[in-house]
């Protein structure tokens, strides 16, 4: 009998939904209670001291040494009234979760009298020795020295774990030398990028613009499993997806779990994360049950981008965290199960202007619909020319199993952006040809005038898009769940921000030939809504026709992570980091190291536990019940009932010996291909070889498995299974 499977579901029938105490309190009166945000500051800093800080915050310049100190003063104290006894930088290192060291408030002062201390210096910057995150060889373990540094764009909270209150303090980290460790520091740079290229091009429309911030809402979709469940399977605990699992009889094929009451267990938890992650100033609005049984998603609403992936980051612990006081645990893995509905981590995505606009929504004048259109067409032509490295920016090995598979997006790049406002670049495009004049009126002579101001209604929804228009943002569908959305932002931002830099040296060059602004403007949009025709797509992305059709269009289709990461490090892309001042060559190359590395381990590590859970859990059980057959055959032999009925257990056992056989055989070549990969030197080599020789075992030792998992006695199977850990809760 397998045991543990079977006290864990005894022990899922016992669960009860936990009482959550809710605070009495309105979201509104807690919202950003455990921040020490814009108002914590001015009520506990010197006005003087306060004022300096915004303004260095607001020009990106650096904080002086006696506002830093009156900043960790105002921070302590706040900190330890609300019980904080320990702070810490908290930082996004190349691992994709984030790091804190806790410091105590305590200390002895220079006469041995202990102290609550918390000085500038210890704000601004700290050395934690931190040698051993991923650093794609930037440093050397005994030059190990690397910071991490204050972000004062984003404040500081408390976390509580386990009754202990502690300080977080936003940084990025860097090497000695200077060198990102972390996803927050090129994001920053990429943020900068973009606020400046967006607003030169904002001076051909207002030029009372003076600066565009990049907002983010972030949607998270999740799997819940109960714990005990969870523990069970040691695919999940080690890889945090079912290496194998026969599809349950009901999947997601009624649809009937999608938007459907939330199970009480998983309401109690959402209620509870939801209260935490409010008082830390996280945004939630949205929850509801996605497509596949046991799949949940939430949402905030916007925020600035940086912010937004902090609290992202900061979201998936409070998950984690809380998930275990319910006795669940969350799945933030892109494919925990076959078959059914993949997890992806929505990005939308948008820019709006300290003037109030947002510049992807359309106007109701036709001078603004022109502004919404040059932001908007710049995008698309910045995913047309740099696709590759979008997608490169969510390859993962654990995105790869979700791409293109059951509801989730397709890893080839495309733009959906709605019949009506592809009618509208139709009409541009129809329209090249015809000249402009000074005297035109453009927006009437081009239909731009018509573009209703409120598209939010009025656009149409592509979920098979890995990047649609939605109204008034794009929303980058490609992303997966477990992933820190700085990679992608970066990227999307810094494409953006070379388009938009191209699309303003292309109108000034017109403008100077003499043409009319608004002329110029359109003719330069015009070309870039026929170069970049190719990548828009408005059908259903999860067909086979979009494969071919996108292979006749000459749009790469990249399924696996080590090839799709080339593009990071192609001359091109290289060049448009380094001009942007967002990579260098030594950063670039590290990162592609480290992305290349952790594919590989990943890989490492499931074919380690398939081998494994194969042939130590599957084969074994396999045989006893093998043998349990063999028996009843011998007694029915032995009553002479020999004949059609032991006949079909015969065909059984023999079945049982066939896939027994088929694993052991792939068991040994994948495990005999993984040491031969182990001898390459070369990262990328070694990356592929992995992907093209070892994980090509893995489908048919499961297909085996699986098989084995309907043949043998429900009682003796010993891993929970599909139905189990989907329904269940
Ligand atoms: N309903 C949906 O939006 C499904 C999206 C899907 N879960 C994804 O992987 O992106």
């Amino acid at each position: 009998m397998a045991i543990l499977r079977f006290k864990a579901l005894e022990l899922v029938d016992q669960r009860k939904p936990l009482t959550v105490v809710t605070s009495d309190e309105r979201r509104s009166d807690s919202f950003g209670k455990n921040v020490f945000n814009l108002d914590a500051m001015r009520a506990t800093m010197p006005g003087e001291y306060f004022k300096k800080l915004q303004a260095a915050i607001k020009q990106g310049s650096p904080v002086e040494r006696s506002v830093a100190d009156a900043v960790a003063s105002a921070m302590k104290t706040w900190a330890m009234a609300k019980g904080a006894t320990h702070y810490t930088h908290w930082f996004q290192p190349l691992t994709g979760s984030t790091a804190e060291k806790h410091d105590s408030f305590f200390d002895l002062n220079s006469d041995g009298r202990p102290v609550e201390n918390f000085k500038g210096s210890a704000l601004v910057q700290q050395e934690p020795d931190a040698s051993s995150f991923p650093n794609g060889g930037i440093r050397n373990t005994f030059e190990a020295r690397g910071y991490t540094a204050w972000d004062p764009t984003s404040p500081a909270f408390i976390i509580e774990t386990a009754g202990a209150k502690t300080l977080c303090i936003p940084t990025i980290f860097v090497a000695y030398t200077g060198e990102a460790l972390d996803y927050k520091a090129p994001l920053l740079k990429s943020l900068a990028a973009l606020e400046q290229a967006a607003v030169d091009v904002c001076q051909y429309f207002d030029k009372d613009v003076n600066r565009v911030s990049t907002t983010l809402g972030i949607e998270q979709e999740y799997f819940i499993v109960d714990k005990a469940l969870f523990d069970a399977r040691p695919d999940l605990v080690m890889t945090g997806r079912t290496l194998f699992g026969h599809a349950p009889a009901k999947g997601q094929q009624l649809e009937d779990h999608y938007f459907g009451s939330i199970p009480s267990r998983v309401h109690a938890f959402m209620l509870e994360f939801e209260e935490e992650s409010n008082r830390l100033g996280i945004p939630l609005r949205t929850r509801h049950n996605e497509v596949a049984p046991n799949q949940y998603e939430c949402a905030p609403t916007f925020e600035d981008a940086n912010l937004a992936v902090d609290h992202n980051q900061l979201l998936m612990d409070i998950m984690d965290r809380v998930a275990e006081k319910h006795s669940l645990k969350v799945l933030l893995h892109e494919k925990p199960f076959a078959g059914v509905n993949g997890s992806g981590k929505h990005n939308n995505w948008a820019m709006s202007t300290d003037t109030g606009v947002n510049l992807l929504a359309p106007g109701r004048r036709p001078k603004e619909n022109l502004q919404f259109l040059a932001f908007f067409i710049t995008t698309i032509k910045a995913v047309h020319t740099y696709g590759d490295l979008l997608r490169a920016s969510i390859a993962s090995a654990s995105n790869d199993h979700r791409l293109g598979a059951n509801e989730a997006p397709p890893a080839i790049m495309s733009v959906f952006v709605g019949s009506q406002l592809n009618s509208v670049l139709d009409e541009l495009e129809r329209t090249a040809k015809l000249p402009l004049d000074k005297g035109d009126n453009i927006y009437l002579k081009l239909g731009i005038d018509k573009i209703p101001a409120i598209l939010l209604d009025n656009t149409d929804r592509n979920r098979t898009s890995p990047f649609a228009f939605t109204g008034n943002k794009f929303e980058f569908r490609a992303v997966g769940s477990s992933a820190n959305c700085s990679s992608s932002m970066t990227v999307l931002n810094t494409i953006v921000a070379e388009q938009l830099i191209e699309f303003k040296k292309s109108v000034d060059a017109l403008i100077e030939q003499g043409k009319k602004k608004e002329v110029a403007i359109v003719e330069v949009l015009r070309e870039y809504v026929i170069s970049s025709k190719n990548i828009r797509f408005e059908g259903n992305g999860y067909s086979d026709e979009w494969k071919d059709e996108a292979e006749k269009r000459g749009l790469s289709n990249i399924p696996t992570t080590p090839q799709a990461l080339d593009a990071l490090v192609r001359e091109d892309a290289a060049e448009l980091f380094t001009r942007h001042n967002i990579f260098s060559h030594v950063e670039l190359h590290a990162r592609h190291d480290i992305l290349l590395e952790d594919y590989m381990k990943k890989i490492q590590i499931e074919s380690r536990v398939m081998g494994d859970l194969a042939v130590n859990h599957i084969i074994p059980t396999a045989v006893a019940y093998q043998t349990k057959l063999i028996t009843n055959v011998r007694g029915l032999r032995e009553l002479g009932l020999d004949d059609e009925l032991s006949q079909v257990t015969v065909d059984t056992i023999k079945a049982i010996s066939r896939h027994i056989s088929i694993i052991k055989t792939q068991v040994d070549e994948m495990v005999n291909a993984r040491k031969v990969a182990n001898k390459i030197e070369d990262t990328r080599e070694r990356a592929i070889a992995y992907c093209d020789t070892v994980k090509t075992h893995f489908d048919p030792i499961r297909r085996s498995v699986d098989k084995l998992e309907l043949m043998v006695a429900d009682e003796d199977w010993p891993l929970v299974k599909y139905r189990e850990l989907l329904f269940r809760h």
